[in-house]
């Protein structure tokens, strides 16, 4: 657990705030063995839009082959003698009730793993384990935990294994992994209800915060004491891709900026909701992102008062925390921001529609239908 002696050897100027580890890749969604998009992947990619649209600063250590075609904000690692990782999305199966088994996914190529000596040596406030593809190694994790004050992991990023024929990801129990004994030594552990049963909740919230997303069922925070419910919002889905990795940045953007837990999850579950109604890395439009910082420095406003220390994770739910879920939705779905609230009229009958770019989507995202699933888009979708 991070106290304020694990920060003592740099003052916070000197610190990169976020450190984020994990490849980028290349995200192919398929349906019926057709391409669907084509689009940047992997949970750095999601995780860094997300914290620099919160104008946090953060590094990035992410590896790629000379394959790698998408323009970064942080410059990779390039192997020249390995591909870039890229990821089959099938969409096929249906969507089961709350077992949100909604896709299949296959690691067709892999890149190299990212070991200790590939770390920045500076210390980092926030350590971010976010592998998708095997790349972080044991003692990687062990490297970044030795360097950062609070390190967050991404259970994707610790028990999937690669079918060897077809390279379709299948889970392993957490205990069975080499990671486990370093839990004791994490901040938190984040985890899909899909991935969640592949741990002991209740003795993992013994040595570590542990925050399990439930799509648009929003998610909960387990720490040691207590574990709390946090309201999702509202999102018409397109495509899950990406959804648990921006909440994880929505999380820890607000976090570093010093919000509470429950607080902060707000935060991971609105940045989760905004992603699933983009096809592949989201694009945030600048004015939402204006207000969503201003609603958080209005948050911060509320709580100078508070005597805390700058790394300790406040669990309780601080006062007015539903305004603040009311506030940060209000954000999200005041015009010209919100693609569901729009109302039909004849000129944007479905026709003009379709020939009118929807000003969320993403440069870096290869679209090749309207949607993942091929069903009607409805209008209200994730109804708390
Ligand atoms: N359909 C949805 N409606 C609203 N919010 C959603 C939806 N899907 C995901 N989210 C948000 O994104 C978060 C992560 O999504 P989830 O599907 O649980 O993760 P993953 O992408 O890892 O499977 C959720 O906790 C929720 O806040
Ligand atoms: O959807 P999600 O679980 O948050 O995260 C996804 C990973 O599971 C997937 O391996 C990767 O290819 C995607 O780009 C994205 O990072």
């Amino acid at each position: 657990m991070v106290t304020s002696t694990a920060a003592a050897h740099k003052t916070p100027q000197q610190q990169t705030r976020v450190l984020i580890v994990g490849n980028y890749c290349h995200d192919v969604l398929m349906q019926k063995d057709t391409v669907k998009a084509e689009s940047l992947g992997g949970a750095a990619s999601f995780i860094s839009n997300v914290v620099n649209g919160m104008s946090v600063s953060c590094n990035l250590v992410s590896k790629v082959g000379e394959d790698f075609k998408y323009p970064v904000d942080f410059t990779p690692i390039v192997i020249p003698t390995s591909k870039t990782t890229v990821f089959h999305a099938y969409f096929d199966l249906a969507i089961h009730g709350n077992c949100h088994q909604d896709r299949v996914l296959k690691r067709v190529s892999a890149c190299d793993p990212i070991r200790p000596s590939d770390l920045p040596d500076a210390r980092s406030k926030f350590g971010m384990a976010v592998g998708v593809g095997g790349e972080i190694l044991p003692e990687t994790l062990e490297r970044m935990i030795e360097t950062c004050d609070a390190v967050f992991v991404d259970i994707q990023a610790l028990i999937r294994v690669f079918d060897s024929v077809d390279g379709t990801v299948k889970l392993v129990k957490l205990e069975e992994t080499e990671f486990y004994s370093l839990l004791p030594r994490i901040e938190v552990l984040k985890a899909s209800s899909e991935e969640a049963v592949f741990m002991d909740v209740e003795e993992v919230r013994k040595w570590c915060c542990v925050v399990v997303t439930n799509g648009k069922e929003g998610c909960k925070v387990y720490w040691k004491d207590g574990e709390l419910g946090i309201p999702p919002f509202l999102a018409n889905q397109k495509d899950p891709t990406g959804a648990g990795d921006s909440f994880l940045g929505g999380f820890v953007a607000g976090l570093v900026q010093g919000l509470a837990v429950p607080d902060a999850a707000l935060l991971g579950n609105l940045f989760g909701s905004l992603t699933v109604e983009q096809i592949g890395l989201p694009k945030f439009d600048s004015r939402l992102l204006q207000r969503v910082k201003d609603e958080v420095q209005r948050r911060k406003m509320q709580f100078l008062h508070c005597e805390r220390s700058e790394y300790e994770l406040e669990f309780l739910k601080p006062d007015g925390h539903e305004q603040f879920h009311a506030s940060l939705g209000a954000a999200k779905s005041t015009p010209p921001f919100s693609i569901q609230a729009r109302p039909w009229t004849p000129s944007n009958s479905p026709k003009e529609t379709e020939q009118t770019p929807i000003p969320h989507y993403t440069a870096q995202a290869k679209l090749l239908a309207n949607s993942v699933y091929e069903e009607p888009i409805q209008t209200v979708e994730g109804k708390p």
